[in-house]
Order: C-alpha cells, then structure tokens, then sequence
C-alpha cells in the first residue's frame, strides 16, 4: 500500500466527527491493506511496534521539528518551525505546511503529483522507523535526523502530516484501541456471523450498526477483545483473524517474553468486599513497583536452571530486566519451568522493611551503575499472581487457584500470604497486621474472579489509609529564576479527560488543575529538567509547554473549585512526592477521579 494511500485514509478519518463511521473507515481499510495490514492496523494507532514492544523511535519534538525545518528546504530552520508550531499548535498540521516535495532530491524527478513522486509505501516507512528506532550510540542522533528528512523528502502534505504525526505516536484521527478492535471484527468476522450483506456499500452510512449486535457478532467481538488482551498486537490478532478466522483468535495464547497489561484495582473497604462477593481474598498492599516476570525453560520438564531465561516488565510493559539483576536472578534461581508471574518489588532497608516506592523507582530508572545501586537499595520480589505456568495459560482460573500455583513455584517467602475469610474482624487484623509490618494497606480480591488485564475492573479493591495522592501529567513547566534559572521550576499539572472515549490521548486530553513548585530539591529539580527538556513542545518566555508524557505524584490538601484551571478545580498546596517512572501519561488519573475526590472530601 502506498503510504499516500494510508495518508489520505486517515485524513478522512480525521475529518468523520462520528465514531461508527470512523469505524467503518478503519474497516474498510483493514480489508484492502494486503500483506501490510499488520502495519496498517499499527500506524492507525500511531504505533509502529506492537504495545507488549517497549521499543521506542526515541524522536522527541526537537528532533522532529529539525527534520521538518532540513526538508523544508534551505531557508527554514528549526526556530521558524518552532514558530509555526506556536500558531499550528500540532506538528502535523506545520509539517503538511510545507512544500517538501518539491524542494530537492529524488521527488523532483519522480511523478509531478505534488512530492509523492517516487511513492513512500507503508513497508517502507515502517521498515526505515524500525532502522531508525535501533540506531543507538555516538552519531545515531545524526542518523536519525537523516532518516527522517530522506522520509519527509519524498512526502507530499498529507504523508507529511501523518509522518510526523506517526513519529511523535499521536495520530489524531480519532481511532483508538476500542475502535481498532470493532474495525477487526466487522472487517473480517462479524459479516460471516451475520449473513451475507450484498448491499454492503449502502450500508456504510453506519446504520447497520445502530441496532444491538447479533449473538454471534458479541462473540466475534469478544474473541477480539481477547485476543488483543492476551497479546497487546493489534497488527497479529488482525491478520489472524483475517486468515483463520474466530478459531485463530481463540488458540491466541499467552507467550513467554511478551509481556501483558497489568490487571488494577479500584478503592474499597472490606465491607465493600463481603457485601459483594461474600468471602474475600485478602494480601497486603506492598508499596514498591509492579514487575511481571517472565521466565522461559523447558515446558512440563525440572531444568537445572541453566537454561532459563527470565525478562522483567515494568507496569507499562517496559522491559526493565538490566535494572533489576538480582529479581531476574532470584527467579532464574527458583523456577524451572515456563511461567508468568505478577507481583510487586519493594526495595528494603538492612532489617528487611519496606523502604518508601520511591526508593524502587530510583532502580527502575537506573542505566548505569547498576551494580552501585544494587548495593545503595536493596530489593525483594513478593509475587501475588500466577498468570501462566508449564504450558498452561491461567487468566481464565480464580485467584485462589493462581495463588495455589504461584506458591508452587516460588518459595514461601517471595509470595504474598492469602487470608480467604468472610469476618470483617479477621480481614481488620489482618490489615493492621500489614501497616504494622510497614505496608501500605490491603488488596482485597474476589475469590472466584479471574485475571482480566488492563482492567480497573471491581473484583480487586485496594485499601489504604493514607491521605490521598493523585498522579498528574506535566503538560507545562516554567524556567527557574535565579540560580534555578538553568533549570525548570514550576510544573503545570493536568487530570486526564480521555476516559471512555477514543483512550488514546488525543485531541484536547488533559486539562489542567494546578501547578507545583515545593516539595522538590535542588537535586530533584536538576533531574526532572533533564527528564523534561526533551519533552518541550513550544517556549513562550519563561512558560514552556510540554509533551503529556511525565506524571507525577502529587500530594494537596484540598481540592477546591476553580476558575483558574480547566478542569474548573485548583490543588490546594500542592506539594511534589515523586515522578512515576511506572506510569504513561494514559495511566494517569482522570478528571473523573478528581470529581470523586472531591465529593468525598
Ligand atoms: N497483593 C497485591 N496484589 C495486587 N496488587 C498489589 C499488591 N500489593 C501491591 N500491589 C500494587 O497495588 C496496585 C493496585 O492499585 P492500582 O491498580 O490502583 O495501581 P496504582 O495506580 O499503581 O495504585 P497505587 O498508586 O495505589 O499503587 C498494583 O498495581 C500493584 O502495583
């Protein structure tokens, strides 16, 4: 497919306000994308790798708007760029500005079709991303600048816009993983279950989607669904379902290596638990980083431990294996057999208690050194869950039952302790037991649930008693004064306004509620520039504002109703508690939240 052809899809996409019809925009697509539809059902996401792949381009918006200003020719820099930006306010709409094609090289000599001359294909594009994105070391800066304009340079506006806008992961057409998934089924399911459609074209109005789905349609899209939840490939579980249909989808398993979100929790009381499910499985709340860990071996046979390899994930699936030797060492130490576990690491002090997250964060984070921090901050695995062992996928078993498993696998001292018990006293001793011991509270979990990833779903509460924090996206930031001049010293902080409709960030996704200037140190300050620079969007005098990709954590004291933010509230002494490494912008809480919050203050 040419990417000319994809550019001019998405262009319409953008341009359709109803989300049905998007939908059948996408599906369309996906039915005539050929042997690229993997990369097809990617890009309309503004993914070039699948979501288990924590594989970045690593192009920040500087880089990108360098690129930009070289292929704009001669007379444009990265300032005028800049510039634009400021008035455009989104990258794609300043690249698509300029004229590129006609400026130089090889487009000037291919088809006079306006730049798009010598065809960027789909494959391509994808192929020289991939290239771009494993240039690491000295000059790979360069390298990618350079990859970059050859592909700016044969873009015609609209490839342009989509480019750029494919590079920064934003693509604005309003498809999130919701819609992508819709568009899969009805692409290359849901027609089978429902009959033939001769009239198909007459139907692409969306009409034939207003009424309730057929039963089969419900379960097409629930194979989807499942799919996509077991192996965050939405490139994968599109082709599979095109080439071998609702069978294909269903032998989707889970694979060692490739890592799955996360199931969450919602906040409850053991009350709450037992009025619900009439008995609860109750674990302490450990106050460190979520890990899963995957480890391979020999299916359904004892290993000497020699072959196992084990990977680390972070809670965003980030692979996070060097930074934490000791956790992949302890498990290549004890499992011998394929598995995937769930659990949290916790870093320690010389006595064995639980140190605050942050310390576990400085690990996550680490490079280098990390033999010098493996000595500074101890860290322990306590394991909750059991996802997948010897061959067999548990996500579809109750959580006793993962847990029976799981402390099969790991000595007792790695896994948390269960207490099933329908006595509110019971669970109350137990949770006091738990702050006692240094923890943060308790999970409470249903029993009979099974693991639904990525859900913030109502079968696992969390308990804690401590105030409240709330973790918020920088979206704005503004130069120190003095001698903080050099770095940036207020950070303007934004609740998520997302959820529910396209997930994906886009468009007008966050709205602000506060900034934070106390509670850091001059060493902090030094280290969340660094952090942020690179994020800079545009610069107005000292008010810089930044790409939604860092949150924070956030303590206040009041959330009060405000004018001044857009959110219609204001933090009340807002003071900075830490930077949550383990989290993206889209984990970030919602404005729902807050609302919450404040009902209940
Ligand atoms: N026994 C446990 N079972 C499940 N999760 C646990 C357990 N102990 C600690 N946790 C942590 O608690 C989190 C559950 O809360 P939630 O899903 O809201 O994540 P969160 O947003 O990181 O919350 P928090 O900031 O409260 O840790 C899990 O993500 C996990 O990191």
């Amino acid at each position: 497919m040419q990417f000319a052809e994809f550019a001019a899809r998405a262009s319409e996409m953008e341009a359709e306000p109803a989300d049905l019809a998007t939908a059948a925009l996408v599906r369309d697509l996906f039915r005539e994308s050929g042997d690229e539809l993997d990369t097809v059902a990617r890009f309309v996401q503004g993914r070039v790798f699948p979501a288990w792949d924590s594989t970045t381009l690593d192009i920040g918006p500087r880089l990108l708007r360098e690129a930009v200003a070289r292929a704009a020719g001669p007379n444009v820099t990265a300032d005028d760029v800049e510039e634009r930006l400021a008035e455009e306010g989104e990258i794609g709409a300043v690249a698509a500005g300029y004229d590129f094609g006609g400026q130089r090289g090889l487009a000037a000599f291919g088809g006079g079709d306006g730049g798009g001359g010598d065809g960027l294909t789909v494959r391509e594009v994808d192929g020289t991303l991939r290239e771009l994105a494993a240039a690491t070391g000295s000059g790979s800066e360069d390298r990618k600048l350079s990859a970059l304009f050859g592909l700016f340079n044969r873009a015609s506006p609209e490839e342009a816009k989509f480019l750029a806008r494919l590079v920064l992961s934003e693509m604005r057409i309003g498809v999130g993983e919701g819609t992508v998934r819709d568009a899969i089924a009805e692409a290359f399911l849901v027609r089978e279950a429902d009959g033939p459609e001769d009239g198909e074209e007459e139907d692409e109005d969306g009409d034939e989607d207003d009424g309730p789905l057929t039963r089969a349609a419900a379960d097409h899209l629930a194979a989807v669904e499942r799919a996509l939840q077991v192996s965050n490939d939405y490139g994968m579980v599109a082709v599979t379902a095109r080439e071998e249909g609702l069978e294909g989808l269903e032998a989707v398993r889970l694979e060692v290596g490739r890592p799955v979100q996360a199931m969450l929790a919602q906040a409850g009381t053991a009350t709450d638990a037992l009025e619900e499910w009439g008995e609860a499985a109750v674990e302490r709340k450990f106050d460190g980083a979520r890990v899963q860990l995957h480890a391979d071996g020999e299916a359904g046979g004892k290993s000497d431990g020699d072959d196992i390899s084990v990977s680390v994930f972070s809670r965003n699936m980030d692979d996070v294996t060097d930074a934490l030797p000791e956790i992949a060492e302890f498990a290549a130490e004890h499992v011998d057999a394929p598995v995937i576990l769930d659990g949290e690491v916790v870093a320690v002090d010389d006595d064995g208690s639980p140190l605050p997250f942050q310390e576990v964060l400085r690990r996550f984070r680490r490079k280098h050194d990390v033999d010098r921090m493996r000595e500074e901050v101890r860290l322990e695995l306590h394991a909750f869950d059991c996802l997948h062992a010897d061959g067999e996928d548990l996500l579809d078993a109750p959580v006793t039952e993962r847990h029976a498993r799981l402390a099969e696998i790991l000595p007792e001292d790695a896994v948390s302790d269960l207490l099933v018990s329908n006595d509110e006293g019971e669970i109350a001793a137990f949770e006091e037991g738990s702050l006692a011991a240094g923890h943060e509270g308790i999970m409470l979990k249903n029993p009979d649930s099974t693991y639904s990833p990525g859900d913030r779903g109502k079968n696992w509460l969390k308990r804690k008693p401590d105030v409240e924090t709330v973790d918020l996206v920088v979206t704005g930031a503004e130069w120190g004064e003095g001698r903080r001049a050099n770095h940036l010293g207020t950070f303007l902080l934004s609740a998520r306004t997302d959820e529910g409709s396209d997930g994906q960030g886009n468009g007008d996704g966050y709205a602000t509620i506060g900034k934070v200037a106390t509670g850091i140190t001059d060493e902090e300050l030094a280290e969340l520039s660094e952090l942020l620079e690179p994020e800079i969007v545009a610069e107005d005098g000292q008010t810089v504002e930044l790409n939604p990709s860092v949150v924070f954590e956030v303590g206040y004291e009041e959330i009060q109703r405000s004018p001044t933010y857009s959110s219609g509230y204001a933090l009340r002494f807002p003071r900075f508690v830490a930077v949550r490494e383990d989290k993206a912008a889209a984990d970030a809480d919602s404005l729902e939240r807050i609302e919450r919050l404040v009902e209940s203050q």
